[in-house]
């Protein structure tokens, strides 16, 4: 683990691998994060972590290394409701990053037309206790439903709240994008009752996507991921249409187990081996969330 002397965490290799499989033109990282950096923006003071500055310059560099084309900045935690770090690096990549905004759901409707012209498609509603303090559903259902033309809800929650959550989830009156799949237990395998809980889930509506991400949180026993592999490959080939990818950088809390980006890269083909399938989930899903427009 890195800590500088500030006591600030580095939870993303400073090496990755180069990837051996090469995504398609136009491929979209649609779930990475941007820190600070915290001299300019700085971190909530309800922040559950405190990460060293991981800035636009340096997830630009990782895209165009991994051979990606687009970003979708997901707001981290750790910068609350203030969404000037997510909307700064967007203005930096010159059209190639669009976003997710952490709101308060006070929020007024000038403020989430500026988010909007600022490159946001989309609001986070976080239900981890590690990272939020409180998630209100009201609230949030409140603010759903008065959401600029075109945007969805990103839900992030663990699989053993699913079921609380489901009058929540089916009240909320725009299309939703799940977090890491609703974090399933992947040791149970594909047909494990995390999976089946999370198929009735999508079953349920059409407009809900989900993220095949996170391996490297999903699967205790480390790199290559296999039960990771296993237990998602089926719901790619089931859902082709609903999938996006992302590599989830800078990994927030990972430092203890940091990723190799390239290897992340690489699960790409096992879960989704036909390209056709592979154009779907890095092109033509996310274009169709995030650059509608
Ligand atoms: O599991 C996590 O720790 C985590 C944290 C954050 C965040 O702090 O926003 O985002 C993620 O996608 C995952």
């Amino acid at each position: 683990m890195s800590i500088d002397r500030e006591g600030r965490i580095r939870s993303w290799t400073l090496d990755p691998s180069r990837p051996r499989y090469a995504p398609p033109a136009g491929a979209i990282d649609a779930h990475c994060h941007v820190f600070g950096p915290a001299a300019q923006f700085p971190f909530s003071a309800k922040a559950k972590y405190l990460p060293q500055d991981a800035g636009p310059e340096m997830l630009f560099a990782l895209r165009d290394r991994l051979g990606f084309a687009r970003n979708v900045i997901v707001q981290a935690s750790c910068h609350g409701t203030d969404n000037r770090a997510t909307l700064a690096a967007i203005a930096q990549s010159g059209g190639a990053a669009r976003g997710v905004a952490v709101v308060d759901p006070a929020i007024g409707e000038g403020e989430l037309a500026a988010l909007h012209e600022g490159g946001i498609r989309g609001i986070r509603f976080n239900f981890l206790k590690r990272l939020v303090d409180d998630a209100p559903k009201d609230k949030f259902l409140e603010v759903a439903r008065r959401l600029p033309a075109g945007w969805h809800v990103v839900v992030y929650f663990e699989a053993d709240i699913l079921a609380e959550l489901r009058p929540f989830l089916d009240a909320i009156p725009v299309p939703l994008v799940i977090d890491h799949m609703g974090r399933p237990d992947v040791r149970q395998g594909p047909d494990g009752a995390d999976m089946r809980a999370f198929r009735a889930l999508l079953d349920s509506r059409d407009d809900i996507h989900f993220k095949v991400t996170c391996p490297d949180r999903l699967d205790p026993a480390g790199a290559p991921w296999d039960d990771f592999a296993r237990a998602v490959a089926p719901l790619v080939a089931d859902y082709p249409d609903r999938c996006l990818w992302g590599t989830d950088w800078p990994h927030p809390n990972m430092q203890d187990a940091i990723p190799d980006d390239g290897a992340l890269v690489d699960m790409i083909p096992r879960i989704a081996p036909d390209p056709a399938a592979q154009r779907k989930l890095l092109v033509d899903n996310p274009m169709r969330l995030y650059w509608a427009d």
